[in-house]
């Protein structure tokens, strides 16, 4: 943090922004849209009916696995863009330092697609596939079975608890996903900064080899202390969304 805002001030923080603010709204639209949709299909009970005759945790599994498959499609583009202009470290425009790659989401987005075509905007998408489908599923059980314990049952979760909730569904679902996510960064600045790799398993075992077992646990701290307080708005704006609308 001290370096990044030495070399690159307060804005070092908020680079490849632009994309995942919008991307985020699409992401989460289709996140909980097919968990709730496939929750649908497989209990035939509306997000109304759940408190009254709440679904198994098997089926919350399922629902969650197949939203985090077909999410991560939605999402490996706009996670590219911000893993390839958040590992820009050129400072900021100074005189005579040489120039960052890319000079924004656009700019990045149409660089890639020049030069490693189409398929390129969707580089370490198996890897973030592999990271969300059980991920998302463990996700949505942490929530459902935090507001569980703490609500009397065929009630709504008061908003402190959905919260809460929400925020540990966070963190545990951010620390089984971390080790893939590391995997996925690095397959997706393969060839620019990092060594080219054979595919996941190759970026696996050489990450090891190379860096021990440690390696995939890299960003853990961060990407847990940002969880919380992001899930638990998510879920709190989710669960209010749906009883104004649902
Ligand atoms: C499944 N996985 C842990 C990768 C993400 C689940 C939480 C997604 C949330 N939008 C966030 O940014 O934290």
């Amino acid at each position: 943090m001290v370096k990044t805002y030495r070399h690159e001030s307060l804005l070092g923080f908020f680079k490849g922004m632009s994309f995942p603010i919008v991307s985020i709204a699409v992401v989460n639209s289709v996140l909980f849209g097919v968990y709730s949709n496939t929750l649908l299909a497989l209990t035939a009970t509306s997000h109304q009916q759940r408190r009254a005759q709440p679904p198994s945790y098997m089926h919350i599994f399922v629902a969650g696995c197949t939203s985090g498959f077909l999410q991560a499609y939605c999402l490996a583009p706009f996670d590219l863009i911000k893993v390839r202009l958040q590992n820009q470290t050129e400072p900021r425009a100074k005189p005579g330092s040489p120039q960052p790659r890319y000079r924004g989401p656009v700019h990045c987005a149409a660089s890639i697609f020049q030069e490693e075509g189409p398929r390129g905007l969707f580089r370490g998408a198996w890897a973030l596939t592999l990271r969300d489908t059980p991920t998302v599923g463990i996700y949505f059980i942490t929530y459902e079975c935090l507001c569980r314990q703490s609500t009397p049952e065929g009630q709504n979760p008061s908003s402190a608890t959905v919260l809460v909730a929400g925020g540990f569904a966070g963190i545990t679902s951010w620390v089984a996903a971390t080790p893939l996510d590391v995997i996925k960064a690095r397959m997706q600045m393969a060839g620019l900064k990092q060594r080219a790799y054979q595919g996941v398993l190759d970026c696996i075992v050489s990450s090891a080899r190379q860096e021990g077992l440690g390696v995939f646990f890299r960003g853990l701290t961060i990407n847990s202390a940002r969880a919380f307080p992001v899930n638990a708005v998510t879920f709190l704006s989710y669960e209010y969304l749906l009883r104004l609308w649902g």
